[in-house]
């Protein structure tokens, strides 16, 4: 658990974080959003100290920050960022393993990890001996998220790391991230400007603006009541209704043991997805399955939008 407590950052005079207060449960991917400047980053850096904080009290599992060495803190907290800082003379398994070979692990452990942690971000294991300039942009990404999670700490914090990518690849390691955290459990803390971003990954919402906390939420909390105007026009008004139907999935709708014509839409696709086919299709109904292929009952158009 991650908890901040009328925390404060004042550089120079200029309060670039102001009274936050924010508590980040165990195992939650907490999404920090806001636009430039709103102190977004200097909030994720102060967790782990690469900034300090003027006032208040930031504690990880209730122990205040101050008082654990820093290196201790780094190493419980992975940290990736947008523009990944590899080390360029240095293998892609030798970035990787920086953490572990600090903290002295035998070699057959860190080469172990090095693979395991390969495939779970769906990297080529001959991946390993290749230099940062001979992956693409994305891989480096991959690699980079892999090397926070080398000690497998118990907490990643993340600026921004798919900032920079297109689209088709951001998309795909958004995917990975939701992947991770499911089967890692691990409290992720996560710096985006893009709401869709946070609204597809997180399971709390945090919106900043001039350094303030204006709301705090699940994603349907702040699609479906925003604290104000700033937030509704963050979010985007004119396309609320489709992003509240990107966070529900089909499941959520089914009406179980119906039948309908047409290929399947899949239990776990988004109900913003359901809507496309149904409407490509010009279908009133679509069948839909379990991830196993199994039956599951029919969705119908008019349980997502009126007529
Ligand atoms: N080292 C510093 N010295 C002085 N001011 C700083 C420093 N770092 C950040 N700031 C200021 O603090 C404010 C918050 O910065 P921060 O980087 O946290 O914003 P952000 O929300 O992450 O923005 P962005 O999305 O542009 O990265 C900004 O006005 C910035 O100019």
């Amino acid at each position: 658990m991650i908890e901040f407590d009328h925390v404060s950052k004042i550089f120079d005079s200029y309060a670039a974080v102001e009274d936050l207060t924010l508590t980040i449960p165990k195992g939650a991917f907490c999404a920090l959003i806001g636009s430039s400047g709103s102190g977004k980053s200097t909030s994720l850096k102060m967790i782990n100290r690469l900034i300090p904080h003027t006032s208040g009290t930031i504690r990880v599992n209730g122990e205040d920050v101050t008082q654990i060495p820093v290196e201790t803190l780094r190493r419980r907290m992975g940290y990736a960022i947008q523009s990944i800082g590899l080390f360029p003379h240095w293998t892609v398994a030798r970035n990787i393993a920086a953490v572990p070979a600090l903290l002295g692990w035998p070699k057959q452990k860190v080469d172990d990890r090095v693979r395991a942690l390969l495939d779970l971000l769906q990297l080529d294991p001959r991946f390993a001996e290749k230099y940062p300039h001979q992956l693409s942009g994305g891989q480096q990404q991959r690699v980079g998220v892999a090397r926070a999670l080398a000690a497998d700490p118990e907490v990643l914090l993340m600026d921004e790391p798919f900032g920079a990518l297109d689209p088709i690849t951001r998309d795909t390691l958004q995917a990975e991230m939701a992947r991770i955290h499911r089967e890692t459990g691990k409290t992720i803390v996560f710096v985006t400007h893009d709401m869709d971003e946070a609204l597809r990954l997180a399971s709390q919402i945090a919106i900043l603006d001039h350094g303030r906390l204006i709301q705090l939420g699940t994603p349907r909390e702040i699609l479906s009541a925003p604290a104000n105007d700033f937030v509704r026009d963050f979010i985007g008004r004119d396309d609320l209704g489709l992003k509240l139907l990107s966070i529900e999935t089909v499941a959520q709708r089914v009406h179980p043991g119906e039948t309908a014509e047409g290929a399947p839409i899949a239990a776990e696709a988004s109900l913003r997805t359901a809507l496309s086919i149904l409407v490509a299709r010009g279908a009133e109904r679509a069948p839909v399955t379990a991830a196993d292929g199994q039956p599951l009952g029919a969705l119908h158009l008019d349980d997502l939008v009126r007529k």
